[in-house]
């Protein structure tokens, strides 16, 4: 038990091996596709579904919807200032205090009211003043219209009438407060300011109308402009990116000092600010930072103080000149919550100086100057405004340039030429002494309520165009998937942009728009675009893959074609080389012909000859062509002549031999005369009889042959004298049967040549046996040899080897007939055919044995009788002698004159 609980307690025993797998494969998630596959079947190689090209090519892709852009109306806003009773006395009650110029405004009703409250007669008065005031001469109708009501004298005269103004976007009564024309007027200009729209707000009226105390206020009742410092620094602490907006204000004069024109004077830099002007461009205002309401209140303090101001009929502190206030609001950074892009706003508040009729102001002189700047510059601004509402109702006239006669209009010329959003606030005083004044600016602008603008923010003009890079961007932007931090990147890129525009000219105090459009839109944009961009890229890549495919079709074709051709070409090559051959066979063959013909010819005289006459030696023993051509020669010249010569060579070497024979029969004699080379030839060859036709005398021929061209070989001197003297000599007699032995070993091996020969005839030739009386001839031919020996070897050999080569190139044993043949011709063959006689070469040595061999033959005998076979081997014994052989055996009989 013990050893139990400690088993238990104790740890189990630690394994031999721990495998430790630190990072386990991983495997690819399952896409939806290759679930459904597992879950049927496995998926094969034919089941893979094809591109659905088709079905991608088929989506629609839908249409932008472009909203079309309504045309805002230009804004006019009409404010009634209090009862004029309450203001003259206030004039009246400032004048005897002479407060001081240029001061904060201050709120004197309060003072006046507590004076009231004090002193009850005064209190009536006002009550009265109100009342008058009550009979003036506008009444508004309702929030967007007033009627105006002449005076009675007016009335009576009746050069006036009531007139009923509408159309207004906002009609303040007398008693709004600030914060009311705040929020009618500002507050939507500023929500687009605070998303990167610019937008303008002027005040117009006459002189004490109202304008600054709208614009500007009190400290206690203030106007448009802390206000809207306040709402903006009130959104940016609610925003949670206010860190990334920044603000700059900046304020500037536009006035007229005598002799010099127009000046624009910066209110927020030194004492002596004065700006340069070119055309629409102040260089050199000052922008300064605003980043709390006390700072930029402070700011506003400084620059009131610093406006030109003067006291008036009309106004006790009448503005002398144009103030133009602007709100510079700049992003640093991308803002997911409120989607703004990183470009700058500008929001822009001018207070015109009031038009003043010189008889109410009183002004003289300097002032009178002032006033009259002052109107000048009202004018051109009301006809700026004139122009363009008749440039919209008729565009073919063209807009008129009268921005260009004052620098205020040139300056606010985008908003004047409706590019950009403005607003306009009419101030006009209610009392019937400002009928005139009233009916005048209500009448004047009254119509610019039509004027339109376009509620895009995209600049007209070149120097605009710089700071909006955005169309470049999306011509650069790639193929992808769009990514917020690439659209970060865009815009931080146009951001920087427009900062370093604007550092290089914003801050000259231009006060055009630099608004640009939601970055929510240009994601929008952008995937549109990059959807059509793919769609279209993927139809001209298929079209492009069709056409490929059509063109590899075609080029198949051609393959195809040119396969065939060049198979056909094969064939054509083949059948030209095999008629290439054929005809090369041919030629070689025809210029065998004549050659063979001549061997031909020369058979058949041959044969002609051996069937009429005698064994005339048609074929050679030796076969050897050379001497088979050169019996042709022969035969073509004189092959009688040659024939009986040889004939007639051999005949006494029979009898000279055997003279028994020649005594027994002379016809055999002759016979065996001729065949005596062959018999040589058998007795010194073991296969004589194969080789050599003993019923043709093929062998005797090509002995006589040999000899012959042995002695072709002669000296000429011997030869001559050979037959002048047909004594032979000791020498020519002389016979060394070990010559013709050798001799005749020759004649055999080169009859071995002739073995190739197919020839049937040839061959029965070649079993015949040789006479047997030859060998006495055989004897006579090698006294001859001995002496041509040493000359007539190499010949014979030549021959032999040139007809062996020529044997075994051809190859065609009937044709074996080489030209060489013809250049070993001896002299006498050259003779022959140059039509000489033929020499009987072996004359004078046969002519001995032929006297011998005559004087015992019985040339009466027709027939010769066989004699018995000598040596066994005789065949042609029982052969009758021809007719030819007894008419050669006579003529050498009487030749030779036995
Ligand atoms: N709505 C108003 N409520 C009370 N007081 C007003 C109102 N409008 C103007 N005033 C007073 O009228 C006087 C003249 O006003 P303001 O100076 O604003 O006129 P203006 O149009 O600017 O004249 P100018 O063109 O000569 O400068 C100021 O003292 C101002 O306090």
């Amino acid at each position: 038990m013990e050893e139990e609980k400690q088993k238990s307690i104790s740890p189990p025993p630690c394994p031999s091996t721990v495998t430790v797998r630190r990072n386990p494969p991983r495997r690819a998630r399952a896409t939806p596709y290759t679930t459904a596959s597992k879950q049927n079947q496995p998926l094969s190689s034919h089941d893979v579904p094809t591109f659905p090209i088709d079905e991608i090519l088929s989506i629609q892709i839908p249409q932008s919807e472009t909203k079309p852009t309504v045309p805002e109306s230009l804004k006019i806003f009409l404010r009634i200032k209090p009862l004029k009773s309450l203001t003259t006395k206030v004039i009246t009650t400032n004048t005897a205090k002479s407060r001081p110029r240029n001061v904060w405004p201050q709120n004197p009703s309060k003072k006046h009211i507590a004076k009231e409250n004090r002193n009850p007669e005064i209190a009536k008065k006002v009550k009265k003043k109100e009342e008058e005031a009550a009979a003036a001469c506008i009444a508004l109708n309702d929030s967007y219209s007033v009627t105006l009501t002449p005076p009675q004298a007016l009335q009576e005269l009746k050069r006036s009438k009531t007139e009923v103004y509408e159309g207004f976007s906002h009609v303040f009564p007398a008693d709004c407060s600030q914060n009311d024309v705040y929020d009618k007027m500002v507050q939507p200009l500023l929500e687009d300011f605070m998303k990167g729209k610019s937008g303008m707000l002027a005040a117009l009226g006459p002189s004490g109308s109202g304008k600054t105390h709208t614009v500007f206020g009190t400290l206690k009742n203030p106007g448009i402009v802390p206000i809207t410092l306040r709402q903006i620094f009130k959104k940016s602490d609610e925003s949670s990116d206010a860190s990334v907006r920044s603000f700059n204000l900046s304020i500037f004069e536009i006035c007229s000092e005598r002799r010099k024109g127009e000046k624009a004077y910066d209110l927020l830099g030194s004492e002596s600010s004065e700006l340069s002007v070119q055309q629409s461009t102040i260089r050199g205002l000052k922008e300064v930072p605003i980043h709390s309401l006390e700072e930029a209140e402070s700011l506003i303090g400084q620059a009131m103080l610093k406006r030109a101001t003067a006291t008036t009929n009309s106004n006790s502190q009448s503005s002398r000149s144009q103030c133009i206030i602007n709100i510079r609001a700049s992003c640093n950074r991308f803002s997911n919550e409120t989607k703004m892009q990183s470009s700058d706003a500008m929001l822009t508040i001018v207070d015109l100086a009031g038009a003043e009729r010189e008889k109410r102001t009183g002004n003289q002189g300097e002032r009178l100057v002032e006033s009259n700047f002052i109107n000048n510059t009202s004018m051109v601004f009301g006809q700026c405004l004139r122009s363009l509402l008749e440039y919209q109702k008729n565009r073919k006239r063209g807009l008129q340039k009268h921005h260009q006669n004052s620098l205020l209009t040139r300056y606010l010329r985008d908003y004047l030429e409706g590019k950009k959003r403005m607003a306009l606030i009419l101030t006009v005083k209610a009392g019937e002494e400002d009928y005139l004044d009233t009916s005048y600016l209500l009448r004047q602008a009254s119509p610019y309520m039509k004027i339109k603008f376009d509620n895009t923010e995209e600049p007209c003009n070149k120097r605009q165009l710089k700071t909006f890079p955005r169309a470049e961007k999306n011509k650069k932007i790639k193929l992808s998937a769009p990514k917020n931090s690439q659209i970060e990147d865009i815009f931080h890129e146009g951001r920087n942009q427009i900062a370093q525009e604007v550092h290089l000219q914003g801050k000259k105090a231009d006060p055009t728009d630099r608004s640009s459009p939601s970055l929510e839109h240009v994601a929008q944009d952008k995937n549109k675009r990059e959807h059509i961009i793919m769609r279209n890229f993927s139809k001209v890549l298929w079209n492009v893959l069709k056409q490929y495919n059509e063109k590899l079709k075609v080029a198949e074709g051609e393959i195809c074609t040119l396969k065939d051709s060049l198979r056909r070409e094969e064939l054509k090559s083949l059948g030209l080389e095999t008629e290439l051959i054929s005809l090369k066979s041919s030629c070689l063959v025809e210029s065998c012909i004549p050659e063979v013909e001549a061997v031909v010819y020369a058979n058949e005289e041959v044969s002609a000859d051996e069937s009429s006459e005698s064994p005339v030696p048609s074929k050679n023993v030796n076969d050897d062509v050379r001497v088979r051509c050169h019996l042709s020669s022969q035969n073509d010249a004189e092959p009688r002549q040659s024939v009986n010569s040889e004939e007639n060579a051999g005949i006494p070497s029979a009898t000279t031999h055997d003279e028994t024979v020649v005594t027994e029969s002379p016809r055999d004699q002759v016979k065996d005369a001729v065949l005596v080379p062959c018999h040589l030839s058998s007795q010194n060859d073991a296969e004589p009889r194969q080789s050599i036709s003993s019923e043709e005398n093929v062998g005797i021929p090509s002995a006589t042959t040999n000899v012959e061209t042995e002695v072709t070989e002669f000296p000429r001197d011997q030869v001559i004298q050979n037959q002048d003297d047909p004594t032979p000599s000791p020498e020519q007699v002389e016979v060394s049967q070990d010559c013709i032995n050798s001799r005749m070993s020759n004649v055999q091996t080169k009859s071995a040549i002739s073995h190739r020969c197919p020839d049937s005839e040839k061959q029965e030739r070649n079993r015949r046996l040789l006479p047997a009386p030859s060998r006495s001839l055989t004897e006579e031919m090698n006294d001859l040899d001995i002496k041509d020996k040493p000359i007539e070897k190499p010949q014979v050999k030549n021959g032999k080897t040139r007809v062996q080569k020529k044997a075994e190139s051809t190859k065609v044993q009937e044709i074996e007939v080489p030209n060489p043949a013809r250049e070993s011709e001896p002299t006498s063959t050259t003779k022959q055919r140059n039509g000489q006689k033929p020499r009987r070469r072996l004359q004078p040595a046969a002519s001995v044995l032929l006297t011998r061999e005559i004087n015992t033959l019985e040339i009466e005998d027709d027939i010769a009788e066989p004699k018995g076979n000598r040596g066994g081997k005789k065949t042609t014994v029982s052969q009758p002698r021809s007719q030819g052989s007894v008419t050669l055996l006579r003529l050498l009989t009487d030749n030779l004159h036995l």
